[in-house]
């Protein structure tokens, strides 16, 4: 038995498949052939048009990903650093490691979000040395067969292209719960494990049972375990199927199920109650310019369509930190977690804000969604009847703020005064009460949601709302958690917002407990 943290819930049984590792140039180098420039320039080709087909089914943020790594591999700087070192005398495989690896220091020394690019930059080039070496593609595993992904960590360029279909559940050894890995998974309701070190010694084929939910992986199970846990998910999977529509108690107190979406709306058909958190980064990333306000106003309207009648919570640009923006955030601070990020970004570029707002005011009068507006990283009051005073300027009438910092926590009865209702983003909240980097799996003890400290901060929220007969909800990835469900349903919160596959396993959490005893949990979970 293998233990990491748990990252997305669900149990799976499956053969391990393991990420295919970066092709290695060997040692001796062949004497180069009669056209190595052409074998380069057709390897290039086999890769973009591989990326090409994947990129095709996708759409929004993760097709965005895949539109980016297909161009920088038609980058002609790239073409030309690969004729210069054929012309030197470099064999193919040689050339691109050696082209694509002048662009991967400048990239990797201008730092922040191109410097993050280096690792898609680098799947290109070992996809391109693979093809000429012979060797197997790095990434994922080919062929029908489901298996478990078991891998140090993803790529983004992986997590775009997972299929639930095939891929049965995911062991990383590094990676914490709040990554981009483990927010992919859950997405997409595939169970995973991150941070299990010991997966390095998982062999390929082996059969595992993971438990996404524990943090455990079980290898080479018995049968009658195998036999046991495939019964026990078919009956979860029958009980959870059993209750439907709003959330609520076992004795009909309200617990709103709402949704947290971004580039992949999964659509109104999902029986929640609408939208607690409308990420809207996905439409300024990959950019050199914010969207005009037309592009926004269109991409609102079209998700405000699938919401008759509903909520739909906006949250404005959450710019900055793990979202660095080329034409919004500075790339040198030191510390990009504690600097001019989310709602601050308005200090510097008080236009975007304006165009962000008016855009969402427009399409809102163009449909009957409940269109609901709310600021990210909120510090203080005076910052939220700022950001209440540009949001009502604009003609919203909703409008509220994200409570991530502990300073708004503490102070939520005045923030609370300045505006209709507030969310509160556990993420963030745990990072900086725990100073504890959110993306570190090292640190997964500390940013766990049920740590005493951050459950205090929540229960001060829920009760200033309560006091004024305003909403408080949650859309971090601890509303996410059934286990965790019932004790801030206690606490006091009015919604939680998770991404569409959690909703089923969270509303039978609820359903299954009166109030009376989500609120003896809450006080026990307090202690
Ligand atoms: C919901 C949150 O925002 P994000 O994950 O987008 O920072 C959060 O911080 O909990
Ligand atoms: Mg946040």
């Amino acid at each position: 038995m293998l233990t990491g943290t748990p990252a997305s819930p669900g149990t799976a049984v499956g053969p391990v498949a393991r990420l295919a590792p970066a092709p290695a140039l060997p040692a001796a180098k062949p004497a180069p052939g009669p056209d190595e420039h052409g074998a380069a320039l057709a390897a290039l080709d086999e890769v973009v048009a591989e990326l090409e087909a994947r990129a095709a089914g996708l759409t929004g943020e993760l097709r965005d990903i895949m539109d980016t790594q297909v161009m920088m591999a038609r980058d002609p700087s790239v073409a030309a650093g690969i004729k210069a070192a054929v012309d030197r005398g470099e064999p193919a495989a040689w050339a691109v490691h050696e082209a694509f690896g002048v662009h991967l220091e400048a990239l990797a020394a201008i730092g922040g979000y191109l410097g993050e690019r280096v690792g898609d930059l680098a799947d290109l080039r070992d996809r391109a040395v693979a093809v000429l070496l012979g060797l197997p593609k790095p990434g994922l595993p080919e062929g029908e067969e489901p298996y478990v992904l078991v891998a140090v960590d993803l790529a983004p360029a992986d997590t775009v292209v997972l299929d639930p279909a095939r891929v049965l559940a995911i062991i990383t050894e590094k990676g914490g719960p709040t990554s981009h890995t483990a927010i992919v998974a859950r997405a997409m309701g595939i169970p995973a494990v991150v941070a299990c070190a010991a997966a390095a010694e998982l062999v390929p084929g082996v059969r595992v049972i993971v438990d996404g939910s524990a943090g455990s992986v079980e290898v080479d199970p018995a049968e009658e375990t195998v036999v046991a846990v495939r019964e026990a998910a078919q009956a979860r999977a029958r009980e959870l199927a059993a209750h439907t529509g709003p959330g609520r108690t076992a004795d009909d107190h309200p617990v709103a199920l709402l949704l947290n979406i971004g580039s992949g709306d999964p659509g109104g058909s999902v029986d929640a109650e609408g939208v607690g958190l409308f990420r809207t980064e996905f439409l300024f990333l990959d950019r050199t310019q914010a969207p005009t306000y037309e592009e926004q106003r269109t991409a609102y309207g079209a998700v405000f369509a699938q919401y008759p009648g509903r909520p739909v919570t906006v949250r404005t640009l959450d710019a900055g930190a793990d979202k660095p923006l080329p034409f919004a955030t500075a790339a040198d601070e030191p510390n990009p977690a504690l600097g001019v990020r989310g709602y601050r970004t308005a200090r510097r570029h008080p236009d975007l804000l304006k165009a962000q707002l008016d855009a969402i005011a427009a399409a809102a009068a163009e449909h009957t969604a409940k269109v609901r507006v709310m600021a990210p990283m909120i510090a203080t009051p005076d910052e939220a009847a700022d950001f209440a005073a540009a949001a009502r300027a604009a003609g919203l009438t909703d409008v509220g703020v994200m409570i991530e910092i502990p300073a708004a926590a503490l102070r939520a009865p005045a923030l609370l005064a300045e505006v209709d209702f507030a969310s509160i983003g556990t993420n963030d909240l745990s990072q900086y009460t725990f100073a504890a980097d959110r993306m570190l799996g090292d640190l997964g003890d500390l940013l766990d949601p049920a740590q005493p400290a951050l459950l205090t901060l929540v229960h001060m929220v829920a009760r200033a709302g309560a006091t004024v007969g305003k909403p408080v909800g949650i859309c971090g990835e601890a509303a996410a958690d059934p286990g965790l469900a019932p004790v801030l349903a206690g606490l006091g919160v009015t919604s939680l917002s998770m991404s569409a596959p959690a909703v089923p396993a969270v509303r039978a959490a609820l359903r299954t407990r009166t109030f009376a005893d989500c609120t003896d949990l809450a006080a026990r979970a307090l202690k």
